[in-house]
């Protein structure tokens, strides 16, 4: 049930957002029909009574800082992250750059398993701790998924939850650490240039730093939990950017691109981003739920209809993603699938 309305809340200034609150222990149907809105309207919501232990959160949130404490060469012994592994400042394979630092897995156990060796002098410990979190946050992305099927009413209310629960889901799971920024020294040094300050590299004030630059995830659903540490940023369609205040018991849930074309643009997968700031490390977990790579990705019928033509023409998750990791970390890769509407100037004039 949404107890808060999304509402901007005035703190020190800074205008935050709270998103809208789904409780999963209430009422189904009213569930149902909050997360429809809430997908509709903000693309982004914050679960409230996951039920995921908080000892299964705990474990992981230990075993990662344990794992970003170590030296930088300890720590690249898991690397690089091409495509799993652990990565520092590089993001993706297209030269984007940020102040995080990460671990990026392959959610099937068996792969855990073997990167945990490289990653913890305990791998068994870590990969307990990682598959233990995984499962549990998959099974939260299953209920939300059902519940979104059943406000929707689509009459196949697995059509979503079935494709990140078979066995070859390519769902993937991320640790990103986003170290405090170094306080700038006194007396303060010459302003940057445009160039520094546009390009990030501005290091002469304390203000924050981007982390994680802009971007909307590409899978169907995006599980996040982080500590109590402020940093991530939702843009809203006015143009402006809105910092979501940190919780640490809830997840903040948002919706990916293929789920966008598979509600036939009805939910939005909306651009956010992450700061880094001067005085306290981030941490952040994030657990994308994804199909299998040859999974068809198609709008559901009962999504189309004259008032609402088919906005994406059909895809395979393998095709999405390569365009997705071809492209940069801001660009928008949904608008390569969608099918040109006939206007009734273009129908006059064939
Ligand atoms: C620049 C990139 C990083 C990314 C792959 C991409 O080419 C574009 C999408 C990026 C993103 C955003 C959400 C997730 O953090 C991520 C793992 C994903 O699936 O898509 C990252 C990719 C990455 O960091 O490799
Ligand atoms: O760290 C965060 O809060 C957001 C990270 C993120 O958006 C991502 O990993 O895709
Ligand atoms: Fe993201």
């Amino acid at each position: 049930m949404v107890v808060a309305s999304p509402t901007p809340v005035c703190s020190d200034r800074i205008q935050d957002i709270e998103l809208p609150v789904i409780d999963l222990s209430g009422e189904r149907s009213k569930m149902s029909s909050l997360i429809v809105k809430a997908c509709e309207e903000y693309g982004f919501f914050k679960v409230i009574n996951h039920g995921v232990p908080l000892d299964v959160i705990a474990k992981l949130e230990q075993e990662s800082i344990s794992f970003f404490s170590k030296s930088l060469s300890e720590k690249e012994k898991a690397g690089p992250a091409i495509p799993f592994g652990y990565g520092c400042k590089n993001i993706g394979f297209n030269g984007d750059l940020g102040e995080v630092e990460y671990l990026l897995l392959n959610t099937n156990p068996h792969s855990i398993a073997q990167r945990s060796k490289t990653i913890s002098n305990d791998p068994r410990r870590f990969s307990s701790a990682v598959c233990g979190y995984i499962e549990a946050v998959r099974g939260v992305a299953c209920e939300l998924l059902d519940l979104m099927a059943e406000g929707l009413w689509v009459p196949d209310t697995s059509v979503f939850s079935k494709l990140i629960m078979d066995v070859d889901s390519d769902s993937i799971f991320r640790l990103n650490h986003y170290p405090p920024l170094p306080l700038s020294p006194s007396p303060p040094p010459p302003p940057p240039s445009m160039e520094d300050y546009n390009n990030n590299k501005d290091k002469s004030s304390n203000k924050p730093k981007v982390g994680f630059g802009e971007h909307s995830d590409p899978q169907i659903l995006t599980i996040l939990r982080s500590n109590d540490v402020p940093g991530l940023q939702i843009s809203l369609n006015n143009g402006l950017w809105v910092p979501v205040p940190p919780d640490p018991t809830a997840f903040c849930v948002n919706v990916g691109d293929v789920l966008q074309a598979m509600t036939n643009g009805r939910f939005v997968s909306v651009r956010h981003k992450a700061l880094s700031n001067s005085y306290k490390s981030r941490l952040s977990m994030a657990y994308f739920a994804a199909p299998p790579l040859h999974a068809r990705i198609s709008v559901p019928v009962d999504m189309v209809s004259p008032l609402r033509p088919c906005l994406y023409r059909p895809f395979t998750w393998a095709e999405f993603k390569k365009a997705a990791y071809s492209l940069r970390l801001g660009d928008s890769r949904l608008d390569l699938f969608r099918i040109q509407q006939q206007t009734d100037q273009d129908q006059d004039l064939a």
